[in-house]
């Protein structure tokens, strides 16, 4: 076969972890090669390697027949291997050109630039206006202009991060044309995703790593989702039955809840009317960027309003601060994990402070009482399964499915009356999201009421009692699970109309 990028006993450890160990793989010119593990099994450790970001303590990689060491992305870049991350890094204040100059090694005249960025999205089916802003632009066009910039570059390889975790179903569809009228031309494509059907429908192979060493390689055309899954944990899957409870009495009511945003690229909550009820949970589905940010900033107390608009078992508390809704039973998990749910410098047990001081009782008197903090660290860390060497970890050095598991649980094992959790298996792999998932409905179970906010339709169906789409800053009203299809939502989620 021939041969684009050849691997071989490569290595990387950090303190504690050998995050790559003797791993070998290899990938031909237009495959699409699936990089699949569990949360930690070193998927990003070994792209950062290809692209520049991590250089390893040991093994080889050839490309083209040729070695292969990049120092840094530029110099991968320059070797014809591109890299679309999960999280993009654009200016919202500046235009699509901008944003795609600033990305580019080599200096090009705006207007012959401009003239590229149209030709190529045309071209591979992206639409695309180089003039339009950044902050103007959907989830799903924002990850265009980062796979265009790429393009632009005209890449042999390309790394895809969990692309199609911010898109809608009809996104997704458009995505997959251009990767596979990629590979139709002759470029790779390595992508990393936990959505084990999409792999089956899209990769040609796939590598499976299990704590930093290559277990398995296969077909995933020719695997099921829970084959694909048992070799990536290695060992059978039990299926936990998803408990139900009867909805009880109202937790939590929202009424005309309303904020207009100062941020001109922020989404203004309109007369949003919710009722959560114990024992229940709520999904609510959208598009990123239609207020779910908001609304999870309203409900945690960072953004205040009128205290009548949110009532916690018929307590007004839409004026009290974070803290004090705490101690009444409302928590909230939001979605960015490093930087917002987690200091990523700070030790896990510290990071158990930032929101369990005041129900776990964390603190007396002015005084904080590490060795209850750490030991409610270690709690969630077993209870959880994080994969981490202790809790004096800092947050940062924990993969991303990991650091996720840490956060949810730190919120559930605080008993909340009411939790908010947005996207909360984001990035998490197959096995480690469906206890997430169980977990979340256990709580409902026993008594709280659950809102999940969340991209991901399938987990939305399978979880909720209830669910509503926010589009535009306004919530539709709530339909019972069962009662409306994926493709239904879908078109809500994306048309902008939810009413
Ligand atoms: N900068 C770092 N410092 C210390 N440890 C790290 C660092 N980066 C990764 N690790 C550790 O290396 C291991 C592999 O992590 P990696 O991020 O490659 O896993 P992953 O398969 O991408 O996981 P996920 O699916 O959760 O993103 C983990 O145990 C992680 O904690």
């Amino acid at each position: 076969m021939n041969t684009l990028l050849d691997i071989s006993g490569l290595r990387k450890a950090y303190p504690g972890v050998v995050a790559n160990d003797d791993v070998a793989f290899d990938i031909a010119p237009g495959e699409v090669h699936a990089l699949l593990g569990e949360n930690g099994a070193g998927k990003s450790t070994l792209v950062k390697m290809i692209y520049g970001l991590v250089q390893p303590d040991e093994g080889q990689m050839h490309l083209h027949g040729r070695p292969y060491a990049p120092t840094s992305p530029k110099d991968a870049r320059a070797a014809g291997v591109s890299m679309v991350f999960q999280h993009f890094s654009l200016f919202e204040a500046l235009s699509v050109r901008e944003n795609i100059a600033l990305g580019l090694d080599e200096a090009i005249a705006p207007r012959v630039l401009a003239d590229r960025i149209r030709s190529v999205s045309k071209d591979y089916g992206l639409p695309l206006d180089p003039d339009r802003l950044i902050g103007d632009l959907s989830v799903g066009e924002r990850q265009r202009v980062e796979i265009v910039r790429c393009l632009l570059q005209d890449p042999r390889l390309l790394i895809m991060d969990e692309p199609t975790s911010v898109l809608t179903p009809q996104e997704v569809n458009i995505l997959f044309d251009t990767l596979r009228l990629l590979s139709k031309r002759g470029v790779a494509i390595l992508y990393i995703s936990h959505k084990l059907d999409e792999i089956r429908v899209l990769c040609d192979r796939a590598t499976i790593l299990r704590g930093g060493k290559v277990v398995a390689t296969c077909i995933p055309r020719d695997e099921t989702p829970r084959s694909l899954a048992e070799m990536m944990i290695g060992s059978t899957l039990a299926d936990p039955p998803l408990r139900r409870a009867v909805p009880g009495r109202t937790l939590l009511k929202l009424t005309g809840l309303s904020l207009p945003t100062h941020d001109p690229f922020g989404v203004s909550l309109q007369g949003i009317d919710l009722t959560l009820h114990a024992g229940e949970v709520t999904g609510i589905a959208g598009v990123a960027g239609n207020g779910q940010d908001e609304l999870v900033e309203v409900l945690s107390g960072e953004q205040l309003v009128e205290p009548g608009m949110i009532r916690l078992d018929n307590t007004p508390v839409g004026g009290l601060s974070p803290n004090r809704r705490r101690s009444l039973g409302l928590l909230t998990a939001p979605e960015e994990r490093l930087g917002h749910a987690a200091a990523p410098d700070m030790s896990l047990t510290d990071n158990t402070m930032l929101t369990g001081r005041v129900r776990q009782r964390l603190s007396t008197q002015g005084f904080l009482k590490w060795n209850v903090a750490s030991n409610f660290a270690r709690a969630v860390i077993k209870q959880f399964d994080v994969r981490t060497p202790g809790v004096d970890t800092p947050a940062r050095a924990l993969s991303g499915g990991n650091l996720q598991k840490f956060v949810i649980g730190r919120e559930v094992m605080q008993k909340p009356r009411v939790l908010v959790v947005n996207q909360p298996t984001w990035g998490v792999d197959a096995a480690a999201a469906a206890s997430i998932r169980q977990s979340l409905r256990d709580l409902a179970a026993a008594g709280a009421s659950v809102l999940v906010i969340s991209q991901d339709l399938d987990e939305l169906m399978e979880m909720s009692d209830q669910f509503a789409v926010i589009a535009g800053g306004k919530l539709s009203p709530t339909r019972p699970a069962g009662s409306i299809s994926i493709e239904e939502i879908g078109r809500m989620m994306g048309g902008g109309d939810a009413a």
